[in-house]
């Protein structure tokens, strides 16, 4: 290699970032909005009126509708401090951070508010208010980060006394951290900045940064199936998990008791993904891994995403595999979203980003080893810096959201997975499925792409969507997600690789998976739940 590696400690990267309370409708910590890159403002139209929504605080929420008698025994459960009507608590704890989501808000619409927001301390505080919310038919909604993209917190209100929402965040102990198993058990509200703190403290790394890493924790890791963007070397945070307590309304149920077994089926992945729908899960032990001491992240072109989608697969398929391994379309590579001052710049072709983190001599001969298969594969090495502000700038993208919608710009992002030999076929029926839904209603968008999960069978597919808003961008974004969706099935694809199914993808998940596999997991919700408080309209 020509130029040094970086061992990288800047204070931008994920070892430096904390944990930050966000309030809705807004991204991130309060203190460091993003400005609207000028290159940006153009997206937006000549018609469009600058509007940052309707103050949160202004936003009219219904009277909480739980029963006296459930919020006094909630207070007499966790006292009189954890348990909420506060106005703000209970915007904050409104839906989650889809860009329909933060529309929905911004135009003053608290209806989704939830009644209560409870703060459990503890595994058995959870089961009892379980047990009591059952009771009462009140519908219980589980909190770790709110970070859900996909209604994952809008549960169903038809039918109940109420809707609470349980906050986890006292749940924040690192409770044991096995060091010759090389696992850790977290608490599940443990937000995923602070469990990497702690773990670090400790000589550890969990190696899950999804781009929500601000905002996201253990439970909803758990409860999603997330891919973080080391998943090429860390694997998915699934993949990572040996143990799981979930409380039930019925009582407790634990999951995993050795690294692999053949005790049955694995009921492990029954509440990997469940989103609630089954009972919270308190507590998840998982893989760790040594603290990385030598960290490179760098650029490789491409001629044009075939080629590198080609070249990803060589890897994915025969090794060696780095610790982070992307590739952005055409259109991504050179309209940079996450390096404003970039925004507009066009370097031609694809760019690939591949990072490598562990112990420094076994990075640098992963880093040889896959030099050479990705130079065989006609990629054009294009040094540290591309890897290094992509790396820098990873965890700012989100911001952007902000004043892009408040400029007049929709921007919305969705995600698929498929195999290989069908990924060139559902990328160009989702992007033509997306532009035309779009241009129909006369706001032509830019459809961009990248790959950032890979594995030996296939890979996902991670679009970003912008365009000038219509009057309803509700409605608007609608209609492209509805085209997406039909695009995605048509194809053969998964309707998510990591989002998850939430309210926004029953539907088309029922259809995914069949009547038959539908109706399996709701004899296991009326085991588990049988008076169906958890999470209602989450995935069942
Ligand atoms: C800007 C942005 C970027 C994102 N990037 C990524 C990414 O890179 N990778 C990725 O995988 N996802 C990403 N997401 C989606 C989201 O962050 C993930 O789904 C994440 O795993 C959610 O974690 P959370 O702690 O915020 O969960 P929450 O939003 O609190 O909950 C998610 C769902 O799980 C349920 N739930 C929460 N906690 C529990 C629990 N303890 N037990 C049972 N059910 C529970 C909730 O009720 C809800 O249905 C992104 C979202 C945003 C807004």
């Amino acid at each position: 290699m020509s130029d040094e590696p970086s061992l990288s400690n800047t204070s931008d990267d994920e070892t430096a970032l904390r944990a930050v309370t966000m309030h809705r409708p807004r991204w991130g910590d309060p203190t460091t909005p993003a400005d609207l890159p000028a290159a940006a403002a153009a997206l937006a139209g000549a018609d469009a009126v600058a509007d940052t929504g309707v103050d949160p605080d202004a936003v009219v929420l219904a009277e909480p509708a739980v029963p006296e008698a459930v919020r006094t025994a909630l207070v007499k459960l966790l006292g009189a401090s954890n348990v909420s009507a506060d106005h703000r608590d209970r915007i904050d704890h409104t839906r989650g951070y889809s860009t329909t989501d933060l529309l929905t808000l911004r135009g003053g619409d608290g209806s989704d508010a939830p009644d209560l927001v409870v703060a459990p301390a503890n595994h058995g505080d959870v089961v009892r208010l379980l047990e009591l919310c059952a009771h009462h038919r009140v519908a219980v909604v589980p909190f770790t980060g709110g970070t859900s993209v996909v209604g994952g917190l809008t549960p169903q209100r038809a039918g109940f006394a109420g809707v609470v929402s349980v906050d986890l965040h006292r749940l924040d102990q690192l409770v044991e951290v096995d060091e010759i198993s090389r696992t850790a058990t977290l608490q599940a509200g443990l937000r995923g900045v602070r469990a990497e703190e702690l773990l670090r403290a400790n000589g550890f790394t969990l190696g899950h940064f999804p781009q929500s890493y601000a905002g996201a924790g253990i439970g909803g890791y758990a409860a999603t199936r997330s891919a973080g963007q080391s998943s090429a070397g860390y694997g998915r945070f699934d993949e990572m998990v040996e143990h799981l307590v979930l409380a039930t309304p019925r009582g407790t149920v634990e999951f995993g008791t050795a690294p692999r077994s053949a005790a049955g089926p694995d009921l492990r992945h029954l509440v990997l993904g469940s989103e609630g729908a089954f009972g919270i899960i308190t507590e998840v032990t998982v893989r760790i891994h040594p603290t990385p001491t030598r960290r490179v992240f760098e650029g490789w072109g491409f001629a044009d995403f075939d080629a590198g989608a080609a070249a990803l697969r060589r890897l994915a398929q025969d090794g060696p595999m780095p610790t982070v391994l992307r590739l952005s379309d055409e259109v991504e590579t050179a309209i940079n979203l996450a390096d404003p001052d970039d925004l507009g710049g066009d370097t031609g072709g694809c760019l690939a980003v591949v990072g490598y983190e562990g112990a420094a001599a076994e990075v640098d001969r992963r880093r040889d080893a896959t030099t050479e298969v990705l130079g065989q594969a006609g990629g054009t090495y294009a040094g540290t810096e591309p890897g290094q502000a992509w790396r820098a700038g990873r965890f700012r993208a989100p911001y952007l959201r902000d004043p892009l919608l408040d400029a007049g710009v929709l921007v919305e992002t969705l995600e698929t997975v498929t195999y290989w030999s069908r990924l060139a076929e559902v990328k160009a029926a989702v992007t033509d499925a997306v532009t035309t839904a779009l241009a129909d209603l006369g706001t032509e968008p830019l459809v961009m792409c990248h790959i950032s999960h890979v594995y030996a069978a296939g890979a996902s597919l991670y679009f970003t969507v912008v365009c000038p808003q219509t009057p309803n961008p509700i409605e608007q974004w609608a209609a492209a997600k509805a085209a997406a969706n039909t695009a995605i099935r048509a194809s053969g694809a998964s309707i998510t690789h990591h989002h998850g199914v939430g309210r926004d993808h029953r539907a088309t998940y029922h259809d995914e998976v069949g009547a038959l596999a539908v109706e399996a997991l709701r004899a296991v919700k009326r085991t588990l739940d049988p008076d169906g408080v958890c999470n209602p309209g989450i995935l069942l």
